[in-house]
């Protein structure tokens, strides 16, 4: 068996914070045969890689190669309800699978927000669940509408800072991005001395520091400039990750993703772009189509 297999059992062992011991216990074998197979010293028979499969919520891709099937689920939402002054999402269900790149649409005020935060934890819903397969902690990264920099720090204080949260040890990893950026040349100015489509590129760059499973943005090209907006675009194609994005940018949609997302009247009605794109609409006119029909 290739190398993958017990990087992978490692890592997906200790994200878990499972002692060898304890894993052993669920998959009914000893502690010895755990740091064996983690030592690659040893091999599990196929009854017991599909059960650590099981334990950790992955399919055997994952575990063999460290790859994502496509049609593995990554996050489920099942009949969430949110209210406030009055109800907001009222029975909300979708799944995000593997590498899907997903562009959630709605008029202001329909739930948008509001939803992402659910799906970040930072809020709970009054009814219905969301089901993650991934740790929020390290494989989500979000970049919300409100910047959330610290003003007072040095373009570079603020990257390394974030490097440290995201346990980056790598300054050629940082330096590099800085310049990707198009921050290099700022690393020493106070960040709150930037201009504003600058702190939105410098915010952008910290989202992405860190490699994840999900990443959530929220209107993100909001006040680039065009070169920042085509940089941003041609950078998110190379990501090896699921994202779910608020935009309507519906000439990027066409191109980019692969699954649309409509919130109105607090439900969600999904379509494939591919689908779309099959009945000779754009994601625009079938935006346009389903919005304006109650009004
Ligand atoms: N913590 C809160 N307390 C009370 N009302 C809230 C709270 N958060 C959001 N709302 C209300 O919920 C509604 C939806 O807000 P939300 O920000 O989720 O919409 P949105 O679709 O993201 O809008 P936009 O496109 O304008 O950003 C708004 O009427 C807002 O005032």
């Amino acid at each position: 068996m290739n190398n993958v297999f017990k990087q992978q059992l490692v890592s997906l062992r200790q994200r878990q914070s499972l002692s060898q011991a304890a894993l052993a216990q669920k998959l009914f074998v000893s502690r010895q045969s755990v740091s064996k197979w983690e030592l690659g010293e040893a091999e599990p028979d196929i009854d017991k890689l599909l059960k650590i499969a099981d334990v950790f919520s992955v399919d055997l891709n994952f575990l063999l190669a460290g790859l994502y099937s496509p049609n593995q689920s990554i996050l489920h939402i099942d009949h969430l309800v949110k209210k406030f002054n009055r109800p907001l999402l009222e029975d909300v269900s979708f799944n995000i699978n593997h590498n899907e790149r997903v562009a959630l649409l709605g008029d202001n005020g329909a739930g948008k927000t509001t939803l992402v935060n659910l799906i970040m934890g930072v809020i709970e819903p009054d009814q219905g669940e969301v089901k993650r397969s991934f740790d929020p902690h390290h494989d989500l990264g979000v970049m919300t509408q409100d910047n959330n920099l610290l003003d007072s720090l040095t373009v570079g204080e603020q990257v390394d800072l974030m490097a440290a949260i995201d346990g980056i040890k790598n300054p050629s990893y940082t330096a590099d991005m800085l310049k990707k950026f198009k921050l290099a040349n700022y690393s020493q100015n106070l960040v709150g001395k930037l201009s504003g489509g600058q702190k939105r590129r410098l915010f952008l760059l910290l989202s992405l520091l860190k490699k994840t499973k999900l990443l959530i943005l929220d209107e993100p090209t909001v006040g680039m400039d065009l070169k920042s907006i085509d940089f941003f675009w041609s950078y998110l194609d190379h990501i090896n990750s699921s994202v779910l994005m608020i935009t309507h940018d519906f000439n990027q949609i066409d191109k980019f993703f692969t699954k649309v997302m409509l919130l109105k009247d607090g439900q969600i009605m999904t379509a494939s772009v591919a689908d779309v794109h099959a009945n000779n609409q754009t994601i625009e006119q079938w935006y346009r189509r389903h919005t304006e029909v109650t009004k």
